[in-house]
């Protein structure tokens, strides 16, 4: 799906990544790890194409990422922020339909009428049907995430890019979050690229983790063989202990407190 060969990239004189290859297969969830100012963000922002590589190339299903034009790059890939949408005054059903964008033609209409049982099978599944006529103004940030999901679930995409997707949900509803995007992926063969600052998250949700540090990768695979207290300590600063999940085998973090008593 996505082969990133070489990739460098700089802001001014700081190098924010250097000589990064990577690779993701189709169906692939991957999660990129890392401290704050690592890089990860700029990670995907070159693969969403809003940034170019100063050297190195990036290809996607075979083609330079380069070779796409907007459009047609919007039926492949969807990119959904921690804030995924502003408080504007749209209701949330239009705000889904805006995600049918790619495959409308200039007039805005689509070659298939089957575009509005979509929607309304996204809004069921999303829980969003009550809300439907609210505009995204009055939601809470919770609410607000679902919409942006449902909009970047009637894109259909093929590969879709989170960033930091559950920071501003309750517990109950980053697990939500995660368990809809683990049931698409199931579901459609979709791939998926998610930063994500929760280790445990990430560790219960993705096949793979790819470890950035200072604009480097220092370790990429499956979160088992990923997740070290050691790794841990090097990259992030910080003591832990792993424990492993009673349900699903995974490592999960433990924190040790800084001061010792
Ligand atoms: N457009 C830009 N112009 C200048 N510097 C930038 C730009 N975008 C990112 N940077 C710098 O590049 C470095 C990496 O930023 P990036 O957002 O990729 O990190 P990150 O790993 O996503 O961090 P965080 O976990 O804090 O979101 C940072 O030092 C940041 O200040």
């Amino acid at each position: 799906m996505i082969e990133i060969t070489g990739v460098s990239k700089a802001y001014g004189r700081q190098h924010v990544l250097k000589d990064v290859y990577w690779r993701v297969q189709a169906g692939e969830f991957w999660g990129l790890i890392g401290p704050n100012g690592s890089g990860k963000t700029t990670l995907l922002n070159l693969i969403s194409g809003v940034e170019q590589p100063d050297a190195g190339s990036i290809m996607l299903q075979g083609a330079p990422l380069s070779s796409y034009t907007r459009k047609s790059l919007s039926r492949k890939m969807a990119v959904l922020q921690q804030d995924g949408l502003p408080r504007v005054a749209y209701p949330v059903r239009e705000v889904v339909e805006m995600g049918r964008f790619p495959y409308q033609d200039w007039r805005g209409r689509e070659k298939h009428e089957d575009n509005v049982r979509l929607v309304e099978g996204i809004m069921e599944k999303l829980e969003l049907t009550e809300l439907a006529d609210r505009p995204l103004s009055v939601l809470s940030g919770g609410q607000r995430q679902r919409a942006a999901l449902g909009k970047v679930m009637a894109q259909q995409p093929e590969l879709v890019l989170l960033d930091e997707p559950t920071t501003y949900l309750d517990l109950r509803y980053q697990i939500q979050f995660m368990e809809l995007i683990a049931d698409w992926q199931k579901q459609d063969g979709l791939t998926v690229v998610s930063v994500l600052h929760d280790l445990n998250l990430a560790a219960l949700f993705c096949d793979r983790l790819l470890v950035i540090s200072e604009g480097g990768i220092v370790a990429q695979g499956p979160p088992d063989e990923i997740l070290t207290e050691k790794m841990i300590e090097e990259v992030f600063g910080v003591k832990s202990h792993l424990v492993v999940h009673p349900d699903t085998k995974t490592p999960q973090l433990l924190l040790q407190r800084a001061i010792e008593k």
